[in-house]
C-alpha cells in the first residue's frame, strides 16, 4: 500500500490539459480564462466628471472671477461640449465628458445658483473631480492575464472591453457512476433494505462548481452490466468517477473489471482514512482516466476533495497551493495512516482556527454537515494538540 504523498504524487502526474474553447461571456462565470485581456481603449476612455456641479475653467480665478454664467448642461452620455468663454459654466453631471477647455469641477455643494449664475464659494483646485483619460489603464494594456479564475470582478472586466465571448479552458467531461444493489434513486421511497444513493449527486453537485454537468449512470452489482457500461463510458468521457465496489467483497467487481478492459492501474489501496481502497488509473488508447473511490459516503468525498479537486485544479492550469490552519482542538493520530478529518473553519481574531467534527465512521454522511472540509493529518505516535498548526484540505 502507498502512502497518501505518494498516492497524491501519482495522481498529480496525470494532469492533462483539455484545451480551451469559446464559451458566451455569461457561461464564463468560474471558468479559467485562456487568452490575455487587453485595455481596447483607455480607461476612462475620457476625462469624465467625477461630481456633478459645475465645470469651468481655472484660469478664471486667477482674475477673481466668481460668478459664471451657465451655458447648458451636460449629461453623462452626450458628446462632447466645448466652453470657450472663460467667464461662463456649464452645469455638469457624473459620468459626463469634461468639457474642451474646462478643467475643474466644482461640485453642487460649493456653489450658489441663481438666476442662470453660478457663484462659486470655494477656491477650487485646478483639474478637480476629474478622472482623466487613460488614468487607470492605457490602451493595450494588459487587464487580465491567461489562467485566472473568472470571478464577478473579472465578468465586468471582460465586459468592458467587449468580451461577448471568452476563449476559457476547456473542462474534462466526466462520467459519475454508482454501483450497488443496495441503491435507489432520491425520488424513490427505499425498503428496509435500501438506501438512497448520495454518493454520487455530492459529486455532480461539487463537479457543478467547477462547471462541469457530469452524467450519472447506476448500475447494479452485476459484472456483465458494469463492464458493457464502463467500457461504454471509458469511450465517450475523459475522466470516470465511480463510488463503491472496489474493497474485498464479493461483489465488489470494479478492480477486475478496470483490469479486463484494459485500464492501466497507478494504484489501489492508500494508507490513509477514509479512502482507504481507492482505486485510480488510466486507459492510454481511449484517453480516459478512472478516479474509483470507495462507496463510503465520507470516503467518497473525501477523496474527490483530497485527490480529483487538485488534479482538476492543476488541469486546468490554476495551480495548487497547500493550505494551513491551527487546530481548535486536540486530535489522535494513527500511527501508520494519514487521517482526513471534518472540520469546520472559525476565524479567532487573524487565526483561522478548525474544529474537528466527531463521526460515526466512513459511512456516517451526516457528520458531512456544515463541514468547510478536512484537516489531513500524517501519521505519527504523538498526538496532535490544540493549537497544533495543520494542512487543511477544503470541501467548498
Ligand atoms: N474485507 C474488507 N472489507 C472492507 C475493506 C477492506 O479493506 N477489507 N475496506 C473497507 C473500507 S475502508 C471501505 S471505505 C469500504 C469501501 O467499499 P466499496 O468501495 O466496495 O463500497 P461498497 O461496498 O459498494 O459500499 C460501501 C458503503 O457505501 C454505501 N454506498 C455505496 N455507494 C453509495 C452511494 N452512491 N450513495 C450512498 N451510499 C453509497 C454502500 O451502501 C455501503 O454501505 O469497504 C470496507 N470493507
Ligand atoms: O477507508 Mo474506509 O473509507 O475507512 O471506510
Amino acid at each position: 500500500m502507498i502512502t497518501y504523498e505518494e498516492a497524491f504524487r501519482r495522481v498529480m502526474l496525470y494532469t492533462k490539459d483539455f484545451g480551451t474553447v469559446s464559451v458566451p461571456l455569461m457561461e464564463s462565470v468560474n471558468c479559467v480564462l485562456a487568452e490575455t485581456i487587453y485595455a481596447d481603449r483607455d480607461f476612462p476612455p475620457f476625462n469624465r466628471s467625477t461630481k456633478d456641479g459645475i465645470a469651468l475653467q481655472h484660469s478664471a480665478f486667477e482674475t477673481n472671477e466668481q460668478v459664471f454664467k451657465i451655458e447648458g448642461i451636460i449629461g453623462a452620455g452626450l458628446a462632447q461640449q466645448k466652453l470657450e468663454n472663460p467667464k461662463s459654466c456649464l452645469e455638469i453631471m457624473t459620468g459626463a465628458v469634461v468639457p474642451a477647455y474646462a478643467d475643474t469641477i466644482v461640485m453642487y455643494e460649493d456653489i450658489e445658483i441663481k438666476d442662470g449664475y453660478a457663484t462659486v464659494h470655494t477656491e477650487p483646485v485646478k483639474g478637480q473631480n476629474i478622472h482623466l483619460q487613460g488614468s487607470d489603464k492605457k490602451e493595450g494594456t494588459v487587464l487580465l492575464e491567461k489562467g485566472i479564475r473568472i470571478s464577478p470582478a473579472e465578468i465586468g472586466i471582460l465586459a468592458s472591453v467587449g468580451k461577448a465571448s471568452v476563449v476559457v479552458q476547456k473542462t474534462p467531461t466526466v462520467c459519475v457512476i454508482s454501483t450497488g444493489d443496495e441503491l435507489v434513486p432520491v425520488s424513490e421511497i427505499p425498503k428496509p433494505h435500501q438506501i438512497r444513493t448520495s454518493n454520487v449527486l455530492s459529486l455532480k453537485a461539487a463537479l457543478q462548481k467547477e462547471n462541469i454537468t457530469a452524467t450519472h449512470l447506476h448500475l447494479n452489482d452485476n459484472k456483465e452490466v458494469i463492464q458493457a457500461a464502463v467500457l461504454k463510458a471509458l469511450t465517450e468521457y475523459d475522466v470516470l468517477l465511480l463510488s463503491g465496489g472496489v474493497s474485498k467483497g464479493k461483489f465488489d467487481f470494479i478492480p477486475e473489471v478496470m483490469d479486463e478492459l484494459g485500464v492501466e492501474k497507478v494504484f489501489h489501496k492508500v494508507l490513509q482514512r477514509p479512502g482507504k481502497p481507492f482505486w485510480f488509473g488510466v486507459h492510454e488508447e481511449y484517453n480516459a482516466m478512472v478516479f474509483s473511490f470507495p462507496g463510503n459516503p465520507v470516503s467518497t468525498f473525501s477523496n474527490y476533495c483530497v485527490y480529483f479537486a487538485p488534479w482538476l485544479k492543476n488541469s486546468m492550469g490554476l495551480g495548487v497551493r497547500d493550505r494551513f490552519v491551527v487546530l481548535k482542538n486536540d486530535v489522535e493520530k494513527h500511527p501508520i495512516l494519514t487521517l482526513y478529518i471534518p472540520a469546520v473553519l472559525e476565524w479567532d481574531g487573524a487565526t483561522l482556527l478548525a474544529k474537528t467534527v466527531a463521526n460515526n465512521g466512513s459511512g456516517d454522511l451526516t457528520s458531512l454537515a456544515e463541514i468547510d472540509g478536512f484537516v489531513c493529518l500524517p501519521p505519527g505516535e504523538a498526538n496532535y494538540e490544540k493549537g497544533a498548526q495543520v494542512h487543511f484540505i477544503p470541501s467548498k
